[in-house]
């Protein structure tokens, strides 16, 4: 059975629990940007994914499968609108072409709680000038936010403006793999879950990565998270 998920640190976790308590030893792993991983299991080239939030409404038959996701309680400190400017004086925001959700978000945000109306602009360029900001997510923005003046963590802002805290990223099967294969893919994410700091990958910076993960990253999928992920839904649903 083919799995996909997120390559990014927030991951990593999971990546060992699955790696180490592979469900019934038939799982092969493979690590795609959040993007990517939507599209591969949309084109039916995996069984299961680790999808942006955003994507899951558009996969035929899908079901959000396991009790873990990648989440925020608060600042998740990688997913960031970047900017020199004051946040009223943006009028144009690039995209990180690597993000499905994040993209939403940020047009939410701007729309329903900063009451800002910029140009979107697909890819994130070279130079940002006076007026303008780019949403960036994943591991980038550790480096990225060394050269802004301002960090707006868009999970931070999402609390603010609703009280939950924010789905980034859902388990998604889209054929029914029966209870003993969920429960079994479930036990591999919590002995991820459970050994962080065994998880981490020798080319990351052990303590920030280490914190990160802990205080940043959550990794399971409670009632207000799910509550989130169904207001977060609707409004890109129905927009505004
Ligand atoms: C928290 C993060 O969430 C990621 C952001 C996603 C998106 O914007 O589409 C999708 C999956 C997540 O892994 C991150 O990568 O920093």
């Amino acid at each position: 059975m083919k799995v996909v998920a997120v390559s990014y640190l927030n991951t990593v976790p999971f990546i060992y629990g699955i790696e180490r308590v592979s469900p019934l030893g038939r799982l092969s792993l493979s690590l795609a940007v959040p993007a990517a991983c939507a599209d591969i299991l949309k084109k039916g080239e995996a069984d299961i994914a680790l999808i942006p939030a955003a994507e899951v409404l558009q996969i035929p038959n899908y079901k959000v499968i396991t009790d873990y996701c990648i989440a925020a309680e608060g600042a998740v400190d990688t997913v960031a609108l970047l900017s020199n400017s004051q946040i009223l004086d943006i009028k144009r925001i690039y995209l990180d072409a690597d993000s499905r959700t994040s993209v939403l978000l940020v047009k939410i945000l701007a729309k329903e709680y900063w009451g800002i109306e910029p140009e979107w602009v697909d890819g994130i360029p070279l130079q940002i000038k006076e007026g303008e900001g780019v949403m960036a997510i994943g591991d980038k923005v550790f480096e990225m936010e060394k050269v802004f003046a301002k960090k707006w963590d868009l999970a931070h802002e999402w609390q603010q403006m609703t009280g939950l805290p924010f789905v980034f990223a859902v388990w998604v099967a889209t054929t029914e793999r029966g209870k003993e294969f969920e429960d079994e893919l479930n036990e591999a994410l919590k002995v991820g879950v459970e050994n962080i700091a065994a998880s981490i990958p020798a080319k990351y910076d052990f303590q920030k990565a280490y914190n990160y993960l802990i205080n940043n990253i959550k990794f399971n999928l409670d009632e207000p998270k799910r509550e989130s992920l169904k207001i977060f839904w609707e409004k890109i649903i129905t927009p505004g």
